[in-house]
């Protein structure tokens, strides 16, 4: 079994590492970490069971595959952190939105090989959306076993580099557009006078059926809602209230300044 390290345990590092010890793809055993934060050490300690170091060269040198799971700006301050025998032939994962395969190897020896990877937080519930972009001399073994790994806790799509930063954007951050938009959605139950919790039910199942529709029938969105939509009945007189509010608009703009930012990201 693979051993991992999370260089920062944070809240993505967490997510993952739940993702993976609930598929059992990973034992807590053969997670290793370090944090920063005595807090954050605790939860990998104590509530997910995994082998906490003292410095993040200690929880590298006692793994297969790192992943740098620290925000983009500290990231260059934590790779030196760890000496280059620690990083020797290591397959080293970032997810940092932002810095690129380029600017990574700047901070790792030769031997150490690169993959960037963009997953989203629905990894916890084994959903989530992750885009894999591997530097050259990655070997397609490398690529299987990090594909293998994060295929148990969701989708992987393999994609250019150049497009890691739309990724970003749309599925790295589009959970939270979603939470708001389910959030929103059950506003608009209670304000038409359901019980919250009852709101929030149905207004997440329905994000979750809709999504299922997309997905299994490979039929186009619009489609799909032209099928719920009745003449002159209650469909379209909400969908033409989102439309007044320029909601397409919105989530367009959305992404697009979200792809803006993690493009400022790889220039910090
Ligand atoms: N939160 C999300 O939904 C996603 C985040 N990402 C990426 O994951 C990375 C982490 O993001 P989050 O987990 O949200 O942030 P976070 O702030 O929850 O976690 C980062 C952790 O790094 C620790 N840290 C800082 N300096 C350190 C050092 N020198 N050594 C060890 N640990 C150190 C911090 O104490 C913190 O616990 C970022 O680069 C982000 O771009 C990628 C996909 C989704
Ligand atoms: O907000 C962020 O910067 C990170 C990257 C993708 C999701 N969360």
């Amino acid at each position: 079994m693979v051993r991992l390290a999370f260089v920062g345990a944070g809240q993505m590092a967490e997510a993952l590492a739940k993702g993976f010890i609930a598929k059992k793809v990973v034992t807590s055993s053969k997670i290793n970490a370090y944090d920063i934060s005595e807090a954050r050490r605790r939860v990998f300690a104590e509530e997910l069971g995994c082998k906490v170091h003292d410095s993040n060269d200690s929880a590298v040198a006692n793994c297969d595959v790192a992943i740098l799971a620290v925000k983009p700006q500290y990231l260059g301050a934590t790779a030196r952190t760890v000496s280059p025998e620690s990083w020797d032939n290591k397959l080293v994962l970032s997810i940092a939105a932002g810095v690129t395969i380029e600017t990574l190897k700047g901070l790792l020896p030769p031997s150490a090989r690169v993959v960037r990877i963009m997953p989203n937080t629905p990894c916890l519930v084994g959903e989530s959306a992750s885009a894999i972009a591997a530097s050259e001399e990655v070997t397609p073994s490398d690529v299987e076993l990090v594909k293998s790994l994060f295929a148990t806790v969701g989708m992987t799509i393999s994609v250019e580099e150049s497009f890691l930063d739309a990724v970003t954007g749309l599925s790295g951050s589009g959970p939270a557009y979603v939470f708001l938009m389910i959030e929103a959605l059950s506003d608009g139950g209670v304000r038409s006078g359901l019980p919250r919790p009852v709101a929030t039910k149905l207004a997440a199942q329905t994000v979750m059926g809709a999504a299922k529709m997309v997905l299994e029938t490979g039929r186009h969105p619009g489609e799909l809602k032209d099928m719920v939509t009745s003449p002159a009945g209650t469909t379209i007189a909400g969908v033409h209230a989102l439309e007044d509010h320029g909601t397409r608009a919105a989530f367009i703009d959305a992404v697009y300044k979200a792809t803006l930012r993690s493009k400022e990201l790889s220039k910090l």
